[in-house]
This record gives structure tokens, C-alpha cells and sequence, in this order.
């Protein structure tokens, strides 16, 4: 079965500082994943290669099977950066809609509500400017623009970050109907409670070096340890 991202020997070099060194992963389609690490451990850089954002150094990626830097491959995905911010004069509908025409297909009113529904963003905030919504309301809006995009990849940076209780839990709900439905989501995070409950797999990125991939369970086990706190605190020791 083709991989929804293949990563292979990916490096990585900023201003003569390796980030990224030999980094190989596989995420098999229809799972959901989670990329943890230290601050600076390289999450982000990692997001933004596959994403065709920074030149590699050295390596190759494909996205469900296709060269990641053509046209095709990033028709798949939905990404949530690290730090969203939507065009603050556009309203939370306009750019709803401007990625719904970006990505070629229709806008749906009755998606959108449900999408704000799923995150519990009022959805009277559609109406308003982006530069009226708080940090969790923007948080939530990049999510809409996700939820409803109808993608088969899902790569998401932190985005569980800045989320009240109730939209965290209500996201957890989404990101599960999304897994049930076949698509991928790969996903950086720093709540580790949120990777044994959600994902199939995990991989843990110290110092640009992937030092496990495999399941939380496994991560665990590897270490004899009873949470995957302590799991992953001995994988980067
Ligand atoms: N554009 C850039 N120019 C120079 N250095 C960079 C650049 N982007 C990232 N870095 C460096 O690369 C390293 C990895 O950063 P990255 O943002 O990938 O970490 P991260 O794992 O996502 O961290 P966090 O958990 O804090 O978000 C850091 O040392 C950072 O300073």
C-alpha cells in the first residue's frame, strides 16, 4: 500500500546547523500520527519540507506516493500552521471560501456551519473580520478551513494549541471521524496524552534525529515504563 508520506534521508541545514540529519520516516495511509519532540527539536522544519516550504538539503519526500514538490501531492493536503493567521480584513467566511476556490471546489454554507458546529466557533463569527477573533477563535477558523477541505492528508502543527477544554475535546472528535474515514493525519504536538489517545503511531524527533517510531504502546514497552511521559523522557535522554 502506498504511503500517505514517505520521507527518506531528509537533512536539513540552517545557517550551517544541521536541523534535520538523515531524517526517514513512513506514514502509512488511513492513520493518524503524531511528530513529538523537544522545543527546536525540528517538528516545524520537518512539516515545512514535506510541505514543499524550504529546500531540502539532501533527501526526497513523496505524498501518497507522488513527488512532494508537484502540483498533485499538494492537492491532498489540509495544513493548520504552527502560527495561523488568516489575511485580518477578510472575513471568517471569505477565507473559508478563498481556500475552498484555491483548492477548485465549491463552497458549501452547510459544511462550514457544521465544521464550526464540530469546533464550537459561533458561527455569527463568520461574519466578522479575522482580526476581531481571539487566539483560540483563529485557531479554530484554521480548522474549519481543514475540516472542510475534503483532503486526504491532514498535516497539522500543534493543533490542540490554544484550544479551550471543550474545543479540544471536540477536536479530538473530528480528528477520530477523520481517521474513520480513511484519511491521514500527522500531526506535531507537545501533549503526549493526546498521541496515546489518538494516534496509531508516534514518531520522537531529538536534535533533528528521529529516535523512535512506532506505537505509543511500543514506546512504552521499549522502556518499561508505566506512561508514555516517562517513555518519552528516557527515548531522548
Ligand atoms: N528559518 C530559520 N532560520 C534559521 N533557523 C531556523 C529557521 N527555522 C527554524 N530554525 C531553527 O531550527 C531548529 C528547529 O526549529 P523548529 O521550529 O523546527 O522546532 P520545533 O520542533 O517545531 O520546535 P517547537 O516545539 O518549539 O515549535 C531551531 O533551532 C530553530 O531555531
Amino acid at each position: 500500500m502506498t504511503a500517505a508520506i514517505s520521507i527518506e534521508g531528509v537533512c536539513k541545514t540552517y545557517a550551517g546547523r544541521a536541523v534535520l540529519r538523515e531524517v526517514t520516516l513512513q506514514v502509512p495511509a488511513a492513520t493518524t500520527w503524531g511528530l513529538v519532540g523537544a522545543n527546536g527539536a525540528g517538528k516545524t522544519t520537518l512539516i515545512k519540507c514535506l510541505l514543499d516550504f524550504c529546500a531540502l538539503d539532501a533527501g526526497r519526500i513523496s505524498l501518497l506516493g507522488r513527488p512532494h514538490r508537484t502540483v498533485e501531492a499538494r492537492r491532498v493536503i489540509a495544513h493548520l500552521p504552527e502560527n495561523f493567521l488568516p489575511p485580518h480584513y477578510l472575513t471568517g467566511r471569505e477565507f473559508v471560501r478563498y481556500l475552498q476556490t484555491l483548492r477548485g471546489i465549491p463552497y458549501s454554507e452547510a459544511d462550514t456551519q457544521a465544521a464550526c458546529a464540530a469546533l464550537d466557533l459561533d458561527s455569527q463569527a463568520l461574519d466578522r473580520p479575522a482580526r476581531t477573533y481571539s487566539k483560540g477563535m483563529t485557531r479554530k477558523l484554521g480548522l474549519v478551513a481543514c475540516l472542510v477541505s475534503g483532503a486526504q492528508l491532514f498535516v497539522l502543527d500543534e493543533p490542540m494549541s490554544g484550544l479551550d477544554p471543550k474545543a479540544r475535546a471536540l477536536l479530538k472528535d473530528a480528528l477520530g471521524r477523520l481517521a474513520a474515514d480513511g484519511r491521514t493525519v500527522f500531526m506535531s504536538t507537545h501533549a503526549l496524552a493526546d498521541v496515546e489517545e489518538l494516534c496509531n503511531a508516534m514518531a520522537i524527533l531529538h536534535e533533528g534525529t528521529l529516535r523512535f517510531t512506532g506505537t505509543p504502546a511500543a514506546c512504552r514497552a521499549q522502556f518499561g515504563a508505566a506512561t508514555l511521559e516517562a517513555a518519552y523522557l528516557a527515548t531522548i535522554a
